[in-house]
């Protein structure tokens, strides 16, 4: 009889974790688990420390306490490297070459298999830009880039730091879709934004405030819970309840 299946680690875990910037405390989390196969929103005001958390996941960010599991790993443990996929606000491209040449170096890089840049380039939907500099693309189009980037290794981790900031509607949808697409084949996206109207597009939401997490649900349990019409609603219900100030 064959053995019974081992349920997949979480994508993430986070126990008593305190990272400092600037001298003070703005990552404080007693305990987050999320888990793998779902796109989680990581929502919050500008400075709740979203980008904070999303380094730290990513292994860059150095901690004053806590542990952080990914994938069932320590972050930022070398075994993570070509597992894990990372996106940061700014476009981490080369300006000055075309959009499949930062894609062809970032494949060497990883050994990405044959084929793997122009999966990559079609699921941003460049493919009529792919033989562009990227100096000559638009902002938008450029973060599809180093979205492209990430996905050219096949990460089972995806951590995407406001990824549709500057995008418009047609392509925030597009790029949701995609995120959706990636989640059904098993990748795990962990997606920070300060638009509380993504949260409709998330399986489920991290609500961060002062370096804390608020809540941890899917949204319809947090509306319920509230009694609140939106996500934002809900934030604000959950603030008045007692959150930090
Ligand atoms: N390099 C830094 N040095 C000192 N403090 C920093 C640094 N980067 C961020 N901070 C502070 O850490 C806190 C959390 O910042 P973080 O960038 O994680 O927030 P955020 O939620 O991602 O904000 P945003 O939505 O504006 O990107 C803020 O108070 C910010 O001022």
């Amino acid at each position: 009889m064959a053995p019974p299946r081992l349920a997949p680690d979480p994508a993430l875990g986070v126990r008593g974790l305190r990272v400092e910037r600037g001298g003070r405390c703005v990552v404080d989390i007693e305990a987050l688990t999320v888990p793998a196969g779902q796109v989680v929103g990581l929502l919050g005001p500008s400075g709740s420390g979203k980008s904070t958390l999303l380094r730290t996941v990513v292994g860059v960010q150095v901690v004053a306490a806590g542990e952080v599991t990914v994938l069932g790993q320590p972050a930022g443990s070398a075994g993570l490297r070509h597992r894990v996929g990372y996106v940061t606000q700014t476009p981490s491209v080369y300006r000055d070459l075309t959009v499949r040449d930062n894609l062809d170096y970032f494949a060497q890089i990883l050994r990405a298999p044959c084929g793997a840049v122009d999966r990559a380039i079609d699921r941003v939907d460049l493919g009529d830009h792919a033989d562009r500099e990227v100096a000559r693309l638009s902002g938008g189009q450029a973060s599809r880039v180093s979205l492209a980037m990430a996905l050219v290794g096949d990460p089972e981790l995806l951590v995407l730091d406001e990824p549709t900031v500057g995008l418009d509607p047609v392509l925030r949808r597009d790029l949701w879709d995609l995120f959706h697409e990636l989640a059904d084949r098993g990748t795990t996206l962990l997606v920070s934004s300060h638009v509380m109207d993504e949260a409709t597009r998330c399986d489920r939401l991290v609500l961060l405030r002062d370096g804390a997490v608020l809540a941890d649900a899917p949204l319809p349990d947090l509306l319920e819970a509230t009694g609140a019409a939106d996500a934002e609603g809900a934030f604000l219900a959950l603030i008045e309840r007692g959150g930090r100030r």
